[in-house]
Order: C-alpha cells, then sequence, then structure tokens
C-alpha cells in the first residue's frame, strides 16, 4: 500500500480521503517546519502533501528514494525545487482553483482596509482613544485598480472591483484582448497601469521577471498616494523600496499578505502607519481549504493507485478514465523507445514520434513522455515520464510530434524515428486485443512480433541456411526461443529476426554468432514487460 506523509496543517477530511482510497497516511502537521527530522524520515513515503510551510528543496528530495509525487494543495509551488524533483521522476502536483475565491477576497478585504484604515482605527477604538479625526480615508468607487497578474485569483478580484464600481486596469502578458473585454477591464502595458493607478493589487507566481516588480524605479512611476496590495508572493514587491516610499508618503497604504521571509516575525513593514499585514492568510478560510485538502488527496491517491495525472507541474495530465485505456499504449511507447535506445550507441539528435489513427486521439505528451523514458533508460536508468522529457531537451535532442489519419490495416499504431549522426533508426509498434503490445515494423520491414522480456534482435543477409543456423546455434547452447520473427524489404536482401526468449541471451553464445558469414549484427535486448 503507498504511504504519504502530510507535513502541513490539512483539513483532516484529505486524511479520510487517502486512506477510503487505499493510501496509508502519516499526518504530521508540523513537521514541514522541523527539517532534519523530515530529512530523516522522507524515504519511508511515496508521497508528500504539502502547504507553502514544508520547503521541498533538492536536499530534501535528493534524500526521498522512494517518492513519487509531491501534493500541493494550494497554488504556488515556488517551494518545491520542481528541477530536482523532475530530475528524480517525481511528480509535482498543485490544486489551481481551490483557493482562488478565497484569496480574491482577502485582496478585496486589504482593498478595503488600507483605503480606509480599518485595523488602526479599530485597535484606536478599543483603546478608548475614539479618534475620529485621524481616520480619513479614501473612496473606491470611481478609482482605478491596477492589476498586475489576471489569471484565475486576479480575474476574480477584477470581477469583484467591477462590482464596486471601480475602473480595471490590467497587466498580464498572457492576458487576450478577447478575456479582458470578457471581463470589463482595460488591457494595459506596466507603465501605464503605474500612471494610472490608485491602487494596485498582485496576482502573479513569483519568477524571474516578476521578482521585484513593485521596486523604487516602479513606484516613482506610480500616483502620489498609491495603495499597494500584495497577496500573491513575498518577492514580488522589495520591501525596502516600499518602507521608503510609505515614509515619504508617496505611498499612502499597503495591504501586504506575503513576505520576503517567511515566516515573518520580524519585518520593516511592521507597525508602519496604514501598514496592513496577515501572515499569509490568503487562503486561509475553511472553504478554501477543504477544497484544497479534498483535491489534493484525491489527486496524489488516483496517481499513486490508478496512475492517472491531474494537474502536474511536470508531468501531462492523465485523467483516471483516460489511465486504463492509456497503461497499455504507454507500455507500448515505452517498448519501442527501450528498442531504439538499447540498438543506439551514439548521441540522439532527433527524435520523431508518429501516431497513426487512433493513437492520434489519445494522450499524445503522456506517450511521448513514455517513449523518452524508454529511450533514454539505456543509458540513465533513474529515468521516467516525468524526468525523460526535461533530460532529452538538455541532451538537446530535437523532438517533433506527426499525428494522421488511420492509414494501415491497424486501427492506429504509433512509429519511432530517431536520427543519430550516423543513422535513422525506425520502429512502430500498436497494442493488440489482448492488451499486449507488438512491435509491426522495423526499418521499414513488416513483421508481427510479440514483446518479451529477454530478446534478440538481429540483422542479417536474406541468405539461405540463416534460420537453420541460429536455430543450431541456439539449440546448441540451451537458448530456448518462445516465439520467432523473420522479415525482410526484398528478396536476398536486408533481413532481421528477432527472438522473444526464456532467459537473457548468453554473452558467450553472442560471440559465436556474431561470428556467423550471415550475421551483420546481433544485440540481445531487455524490456520491463510488468504491468
Ligand atoms: N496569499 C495566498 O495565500 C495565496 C493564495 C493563493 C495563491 N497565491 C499566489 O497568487 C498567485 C497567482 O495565483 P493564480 O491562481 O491567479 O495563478 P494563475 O497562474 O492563474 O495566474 C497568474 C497570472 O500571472 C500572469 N503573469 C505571469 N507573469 C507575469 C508578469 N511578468 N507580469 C504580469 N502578469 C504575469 C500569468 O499570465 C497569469 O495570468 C500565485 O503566485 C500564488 O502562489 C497566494
Ligand atoms: O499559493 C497558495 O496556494 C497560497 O500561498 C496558500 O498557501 P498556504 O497553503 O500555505 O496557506
Amino acid at each position: 500500500m503507498p504511504r504519504v506523509l502530510v507535513s502541513d496543517k490539512l483539513s483532516p477530511t484529505a486524511v479520510e480521503i487517502f486512506k477510503q482510497r487505499g493510501v496509508e497516511v502519516d499526518y504530521q502537521p508540523d513537521l514541514g517546519k522541523d527539517k532534519e527530522k523530515l530529512l530523516s524520515i522522507i524515504d519511508q513515503y511515496d508521497g508528500l502533501a504539502i502547504r507553502s510551510a514544508t520547503k521541498a528543496t533538492e536536499k530534501l528530495i535528493n534524500s526521498a528514494t522512494n517518492l513519487k509525487v509531491i501534493g500541493r494543495a494550494g497554488i504556488g509551488v515556488d517551494n518545491v525545487d520542481i528541477p530536482a524533483a523532475s530530475r528524480r521522476g517525481i511528480i509535482v502536483m498543485n490544486t489551481p482553483f481551490g483557493n482562488s475565491i478565497t484569496t480574491a477576497e482577502h485582496a478585496i478585504a486589504m482593498l478595503f482596509a488600507t483605503a480606509r484604515q480599518i485595523p488602526e482605527a479599530n485597535a484606536s477604538t478599543h483603546a478608548g482613544k475614539w479618534e475620529k479625526n485621524r481616520f480619513m480615508g479614501v473612496e473606491i468607487t470611481g478609482k482605478t485598480l491596477g492589476l498586475i497578474g489576471c489569471g484565475n485569483i486576479g480575474s476574480v478580484v477584477a470581477m469583484r472591483a467591477i462590482g464596486l464600481k471601480m475602473h480595471v486596469a490590467a497587466f498580464d502578458p498572457f492576458l487576450s484582448e478577447e478575456r479582458a473585454s470578457e471581463l470589463g477591464v482595460e488591457k494595459v502595458e506596466l507603465d501605464e497601469l503605474f500612471a494610472k493607478a490608485d491602487f494596485i493589487t498582485l496576482h502573479t507566481p513569483l519568477t524571474d521577471k516578476t521578482r521585484g516588480i513593485i521596486d523604487a524605479e516602479a513606484i516613482s512611476k506610480m500616483k502620489d498616494g498609491v495603495r499597494i496590495i500584495n497577496c500573491a508572493r513575498g518577492g514580488l514587491v522589495v520591501e525596502a523600496d516600499l518602507v521608503e516610499a510609505l515614509k515619504s508618503g508617496k505611498v499612502a497604504g499597503a495591504g501586504i499578505d506575503v513576505f520576503e521571509q517567511e515566516p515573518a516575525t520580524e519585518n520593516p513593514l511592521f507597525n508602519m502607519p496604514n501598514v496592513v499585514c496577515t501572515p499569509h492568510l490568503g487562503a486561509s478560510t475553511s472553504e478554501a481549504q477543504e477544497n484544497v485538502a479534498i483535491q489534493v488527496a484525491e489527486q496524489m491517491s488516483d496517481y499513486l493507485v490508478k496512475g492517472a495525472v491531474t494537474n502536474a507541474i511536470n508531468m501531462p495530465s492523465i485523467s483516471a478514465e483516460e489511465a486504463p485505456r492509456l497503461k497499455p499504449f504507454i507500455k507500448l511507447a515505452e517498448v519501442l523507445g527501450a528498442f531504439v535506445g538499447q540498438v543506439t550507441d551514439e548521441a540522439i539528435d532527433e527524435v520523431e514520434v508518429l501516431f497513426d489513427g487512433a493513437t492520434s486521439e489519445m494522450n499524445t505528451k503522456a506517450l511521448i513522455s513514455a517513449t523518452l523514458a524508454g529511450l533514454i533508460r539505456p543509458q540513465v536508468s533513474d529515468v521516467n515520464m516525468v524526468s525523460a522529457p526535461i533530460m532529452a531537451k538538455e541532451r538537446g535532442v530535437i523532438l517533433s510530434e506527426v499525428k494522421r489519419d488511420k492509414s494501415g490495416v491497424f486501427d492506429g499504431y504509433i512509429k519511432l524515428t530517431v536520427k543519430t549522426p550516423n543513422k535513422t533508426r525506425t520502429i512502430a509498434g500498436t497494442v493488440f486485443s489482448d492488451g499486449k503490445p507488438r512491435f509491426i515494423q522495423i526499418k521499414g520491414i513488416n513483421l508481427d512480433a510479440e514483446v518479451g522480456e529477454h530478446m534478440l534482435y538481429t540483422t542479417n543477409h536474406d541468405t539461405p541456411g540463416f534460420i537453420g543456423m541460429l536455430g543450431s546455434v541456439c539449440g546448441k547452447h540451451g537458448v530456448n526461443i518462445a516465439n520467432f520473427q523473420l522479415g525482410r524489404n526484398k528478396p536476398g536482401g536486408d533481413a532481421i529476426a528477432l527472438l522473444y526468449l526464456d532467459a537473457p541471451f548468453p554473452s558467450e553464445v553472442l560471440k559465436e554468432l556474431v561470428a556467423q558469414e550471415q550475421v551483420i549484427s546481433a544485440k540481445p535486448l531487455r524490456f520491463d514487460i510488468g504491468a
């Protein structure tokens, strides 16, 4: 039974779902803060469920020798070293929608809080001061909200702000004009947003492009008395620059939920006038926490138990419905890759995967990942569908995908073409009704070969006596042949043989075989044909 560690606080519903779906679960909600303890036990788990407190660093990931999936109950995955996870073949999944409304509402709450200085007025009133003249606010009706990042959360913020009679100017390089007009926002460039916004709210991920997007220079382009809200990620706003702008009065207020360093127990923004701070509470409502906990537990269980992939950052999705149908084709794609990977001993320049007929309607991204995994595994054993595309890219492999309508007798098949500096190799295969992969063409030569764990592939001259010679060499050394497939391009031309064996082909027999005049090459192959 797969084992999952929950190392941050999650709704108890998640634990129930894991159990119901056949996953053993270890709920240790404070472990995320105890790096050393987490490091010492992480190798015991197949899955790790986290929020933002657990830092899935390269060190942790490299110690997680059994880990297959990291599930983030929330949106931001900047606390996970995704390249490190991908290199180790670990899927990273998040829950991209479960807390978006809640977070958008927090941003709107910050908008009001900074417009009317509600936290300070509240504290003053509780202190019995009745400072009615001290807290003069601003209306938000008719004001311009500058929205940086108009994705899931930004869009909800925009809709709420429009409902509050604000004008919304949005900067998001990936926002189309159609989507902008559908939302009723004005699509603008960043400098235009800075120039016209009375309030600015951030809703982008933290990336190299967005880090420090609000710094002293950006602030200098803003209206005097602007108010800035950050409920996305610490690091988007340069805190030291914001402090200076608040001191000078250029910025009239700020609502900050996320900080450069978290947990933020000390920060120059603390106790500044009209700076409203919350401890990364954007997603903290009972509704959102229930949503993300249920979703992450379902997604992780589906992956660990059924192989379904949903909302993965580093792997194409495979729905629970398509997983059973796709599984034999994933196996096919892997064995096609594995065949070429085992007969190739030089660098791979180009890979083309052709999907014919029914296979072209399938999840070809997942099938390509599986093909690449099979192709690379003979060189790098620790590779899977997650890490293979990255490894191929790192090695400069040019990848192309071709889809075409049914073109032959098979409902659908996959054909792999691999180019190396000196050779182009092709192999095609399909899945028969028994759910097992078959090789149907090698080097353009048709055949119908069942795929076995142990095989022998030979290329030879098409001359009489080859079959007898091969049979007698095998027989002499006790090599039992379960199945034997032959093919040739033309009489007397290039021929191939593919033998399905009961055991690995002995290396000493291989020497005897390749010494035969008719044999051009002989290569023992091994395929993982397990479930
Ligand atoms: N405070 C919290 O508790 C909390 C809760 C949930 C999410 N978040 C954070 O909110 C952020 C946004 O979440 P989302 O669900 O809306 O993500 P999303 O992916 O749906 O939207 C992000 C948007 O940012 C845009 N973007 C990317 N680079 C940009 C750039 N350089 N300039 C402008 N826009 C850019 C993208 O095109 C996208 O539309 C994430 O970083 C997430 O971690 C915080
Ligand atoms: O990215 C997110 O989903 C938020 O930052 C929420 O973080 P949390 O799960 O730690 O509250």
